[in-house]
C-alpha cells in the first residue's frame, strides 16, 4: 500500500525550475534513501513533503488524502503535517528543557496533560537520554541534541518521518544511536521512514530502496541492493563510484 504519491510536481525558485517529478510512490513501512550530488535537489524533494515549500504545481496523495500542492492553504495543510516527523540536519532547541522541547508537539496536539509525561519519558528512553529529561536543553551537545530532535519528531508517532541529512555532523557513536532507533521505531511501529543521505555506507545499512536525484529529477529509483550492485545509468555508476562530484 502506498503512503505517499507526488504527481507532475515543478518547484521553481527564482524563475529556474529546481525539481521536476513525474511520478513517484512511497511504500507504507518501507525506508527510502534519498541519494544524489550536493544542489541535486534532495531537500527540496522532502520540504515539498512536509508542506514547507510550495511548488509551483504538483499534487500529493498522503493518508489516503489528495492534496494540491500549488493551491493548499495553512489551514488545510496543518492536519497533514502533524502526521508526519521531520528531523534537519542542524537540531534547533527552544530555550527549555530537554523535557518541553519533546513534549511540545503533544502539547501542541491537544494530548491529553496525565499522557504526556510517559510519552515523552519512553521518547527519551528511546534514544538514550532519559537521564536528561530536566536539562536545558541548550546545554546538550551537538549529537544529544540532534537525538532530542529525532525524539521530538518521535513522540507523537509520526506513520511517516522525514529526515534531511540527520547524522551529517554526528561522530560514529550518536551516528549508530540515531541508526538504532530508526530500525527500532521502523520495526515496531512500520513507520515509512524517507531519509535524505550523503552517506553511501548509511543508505546501504538502513534503506529498503534509493531515489537517485541528479540536476532536479529523479534519475533512478529502486530496491537498494540493486541500486548499488547494478545501477543502470551512468551519473549513479559514478556517483556510487565517488566518480561524480556535482
Ligand atoms: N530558496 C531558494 N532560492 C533559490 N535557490 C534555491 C532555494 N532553495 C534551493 N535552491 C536551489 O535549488 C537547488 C536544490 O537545492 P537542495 O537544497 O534541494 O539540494 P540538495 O540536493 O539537498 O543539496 P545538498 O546535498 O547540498 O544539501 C540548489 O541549486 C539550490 O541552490
Amino acid at each position: 500500500m502506498n503512503i505517499l504519491e507526488l504527481r507532475d510536481l515543478v518547484v521553481c525558485h527564482e524563475g529556474k525550475t529546481i525539481l521536476r517529478v513525474d511520478s513517484v510512490r512511497f511504500e507504507q513501512g518501507k525506508i527510502y534513501g534519498i541519494i544524489g550530488p550536493s544542489g541535486a535537489g534532495k531537500s527540496t524533494l522532502l520540504r515539498v513533503i512536509n508542506l514547507l515549500e510550495r511548488p509551483a504545481q504538483g499534487s500529493m496523495h498522503v493518508f489516503g488524502t489528495d492534496v494540491d500542492l500549488a493551491a493548499l492553504t495553512h489551514a488545510k495543510g496543518l492536519p497533514i503535517q502533524r502526521q508526519m516527523g521531520f528531523v534537519a540536519q542542524k537540531p534547533a532547541m527552544f530555550h527549555a528543557s530537554v523535557f518541553d522541547n519533546v513534549a511540545m508537539g503533544l502539547r501542541y496536539r491537544g494530548v491529553d496533560r496525565a499522557a504526556i509525561r510517559p510519552r515523552v519519558l519512553a521518547a527519551l528512553k528511546l534514544v538514550d537520554l532519559e537521564h536528561a529529561a530536566g536539562q536545558r536543553a541548550d546545554t546538550l551537545s551537538g549529537g544529544e541534541a540532534q537525538r532530542i530532535a529525532l525524539a521530538r519528531a518521535l513522540v507523537y508517532e509520526p506513520p511517516l518521518l522525514l529526515l534531511d541529512e540527520p547524522t551529517a555532523s554526528l561522530d560514529p557513536h550518536n551516528i549508530a544511536i540515531f541508526e538504532r532507533v530508526i530500525h527500532t521505531i521502523h520495526q515496531t511501529r512500520r513507520t515509512t521512514i524517507l531519509i535524505v543521505t550523503h552517506n553511501l555506507a548509511q543508505a546501504r545499512r538502513l534503506t529498503h530502496a534509493c531515489l537517485f536525484i541528479h540536476q532536479g529529477r529523479i534519475v533512478e529509483c529502486g530496491e537498494t541492493a540493486a541500486v548499488f550492485s547494478g545501477a543502470a545509468c551512468r551519473e549513479l555508476q559514478d556517483f556510487i563510484s565517488g566518480r561524480m562530484i556535482c
